[in-house]
């Protein structure tokens, strides 16, 4: 499809306008993925799995449906414990500590490790309450929670657009404004990584440029990592591009998911090192 692969270097050529100069390999990994494999009770999703994830850089998992992109993510904040059954095996490290080992605290790892899902999912609250909300249950000491709110906001470049109207309820924002307070909710409990799954995956097109624009924006103070279907997208704001699929066993017939290639996100789209990899960029499978 060759409109799939024209709209992909015209995006990658906005990329390389947009973004600075990526090194080969992060220079510094705040999240080390060593070998793991994640299991729903004895169905192994996905297998096998390294990755180094780079501080402050914006990587994005991409692949076909059910090749366990999701799964990846999940585990990097120990969400994966909240589903029953499901088990990660092998370390992920964060700065160096396995945030799977004992006597590691999963609330703590998923303050410093945010989520933001695919449907914005405000809390039934006013916009300042939503953000008001972690630092004060966190019992952070923020100094005047008014200035608190106004800073967090302001970078998820909301606070404009809702400085008059903070104690109106949330529900009462736009579906992508929704999505910025929700980016907004996470930065205001002061994490390190931000994880994204499908982030604009329910919104319009212009909202969806406002929320790689804070990508960009927010890439200098916070890592993110981000899963998106939309090839365009990572194309468009991804450092680097972790490209995943799923091969069926031969012996039990089951699908697994697994990384293909993990490398700079123009040397992905351009030159990709597997023909897996190759073939989904130019739309002839997934
Ligand atoms: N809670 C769960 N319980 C059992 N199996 C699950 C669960 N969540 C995911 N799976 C299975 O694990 C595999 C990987 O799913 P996952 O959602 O991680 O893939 P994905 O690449 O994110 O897919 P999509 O792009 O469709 O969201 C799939 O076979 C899926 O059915």
């Amino acid at each position: 499809m060759p409109q799939v692969r024209d709209a992909i270097e015209t995006e990658l050529q906005h990329h390389q306008q947009a973004t600075r100069e990526v090194p080969d390999h992060p220079e510094r990994t705040v999240l080390e993925v060593d070998d793991v494999s994640v299991y729903y009770g004895d169905y192994l999703a996905v297998r096998n799995v390294s990755l180094d994830l780079g501080h402050n850089e914006i990587t994005a998992l991409i692949g076909p449906s059910g090749c366990g992109k999701s799964t990846i993510l999940r585990s990097l904040n120990r969400m994966n414990d909240l589903i029953t059954g499901a088990r990660v095996e092998g370390p992920i490290r964060y700065w160096g500590q396995d945030m799977y080992a004992p006597g590691i605290d999963p609330i703590e790892v998923r303050r410093r490790i945010g989520m933001v899902f695919q449907k914005p999912n405000p809390f039934p609250k006013s916009i300042y309450d939503n953000i008001a909300y972690g630092p004060r249950v966190t019992g952070m000491q923020v100094g005047s929670m008014d200035d608190y709110v106004e800073q967090a906001l302001t970078k998820a470049a909301l606070w404009d657009e809702v400085k008059d109207k903070l104690r109106q309820s949330a529900y009462g924002l736009s579906g992508g404004q929704q999505q910025r307070l929700c980016i907004a909710r996470t930065i205001a409990v002061q994490p390190d990584v931000i994880l994204m799954d499908e982030p604009c995956a329910s919104l319009d097109p212009i909202a969806t440029l406002r929320i790689e624009e804070l990508m960009a924006e927010l890439r200098d103070q916070y890592t993110i990592i981000i899963v998106t279907h939309n090839m365009q997208q990572a194309a468009r704001v991804a450092d680097r591009t972790a490209f995943f699929t799923a091969a069926i066993d031969p012996v039990t017939g089951e699908r697994h998911g697994e990384l293909v290639e993990y490398d700079k996100t123009t040397k992905i789209f351009e030159s990709p090192a597997d023909s897996r990899t190759e073939g989904y960029i130019s739309g002839r499978f997934g």
